[in-house]
């Protein structure tokens, strides 16, 4: 038998949820209490996208009209962000975003990490839409008005439901209602980590 030691790979868990269900609150806890990376593909394409890259005006449009950029561009982007920080796990925040984003990453990355569940942020579309105009006073994101918020709804409806139905069939969905104050959905998300991942 080998004396070499078993490599673990780090573990993944996708959050995933409508515009404005809060991914990026919840998140925040996460990485508090569990020492998970949060990477937030969207995050990470306005980075790019304001960087000079040659992808940046067609990620600015593609952002405004709630359109889901190629995974060429954000597996890429992910995996490099993964690179950077061995040995961590990670909260891979708002991906994949459909089905050709889902396949890129199992041909990518299924030898880097071990993908273990969705996180599913569930709210009503008028609760998301309220909290989005607010947001819009003081993001500065180009996304955050009624015209842009109805075309994320209907790409999140159309191709992101059916990325966590395929997880749900696998068992591997753990929805969590998010129309509620913030605290008591991370009381649920914490209960869910603490069955995956133990206590912190
Ligand atoms: N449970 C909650 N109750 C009320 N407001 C909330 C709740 N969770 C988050 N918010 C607020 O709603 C807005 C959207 O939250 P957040 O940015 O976390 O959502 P998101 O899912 O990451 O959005 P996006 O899909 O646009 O990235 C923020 O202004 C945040 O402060
Ligand atoms: O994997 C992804 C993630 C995001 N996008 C684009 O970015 C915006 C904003 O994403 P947030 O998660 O709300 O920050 C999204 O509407 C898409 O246009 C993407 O293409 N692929
Ligand atoms: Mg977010």
């Amino acid at each position: 038998m080998s004396l070499e030691t078993e490599t673990k790979k780090p573990a993944v868990v996708f959050v995933l949820g409508g515009p404005g269900s809060g991914k990026g609150t919840q998140c925040a806890n996460i990485v508090r209490d569990f020492g998970f990376v949060h990477l937030s593909a969207g995050d990470l394409l306005r980075t790019e996208m304001n960087s000079g890259s040659q992808n940046g005006d067609m990620i600015s449009t593609m952002i405004k009209n709630g359109e889901i950029v190629p995974s060429i561009v954000t597996v890429k982007l992910l995996k490099n962000a993964i690179n950077d920080h061995p040995k961590k796990n990670f909260l891979v925040d708002g991906f994949p975003r459909n089905e050709e984003n889902n396949k890129s990453w199992e041909d990518n990355m299924t030898n880097v990490v071990d993908t273990k569940f969705v996180l599913f942020f569930d709210c009503p579309e008028e609760v998301m839409t309220e909290r989005l105009l607010k947001r819009g006073e003081h993001s500065g994101r180009s996304d955050d008005n009624l015209e842009s918020i109805k075309k994320r709804f209907n790409t999140f409806n159309i191709q992101t439901m059916a990325v966590i139905e395929h997880y749900g069939k696998q068992n591997k969905v753990e929805k969590v209602n998010s129309n509620r104050d913030p605290k008591d959905v991370y009381t649920d998300v914490k209960s869910i980590f603490k069955k995956y991942f133990g206590t912190y």
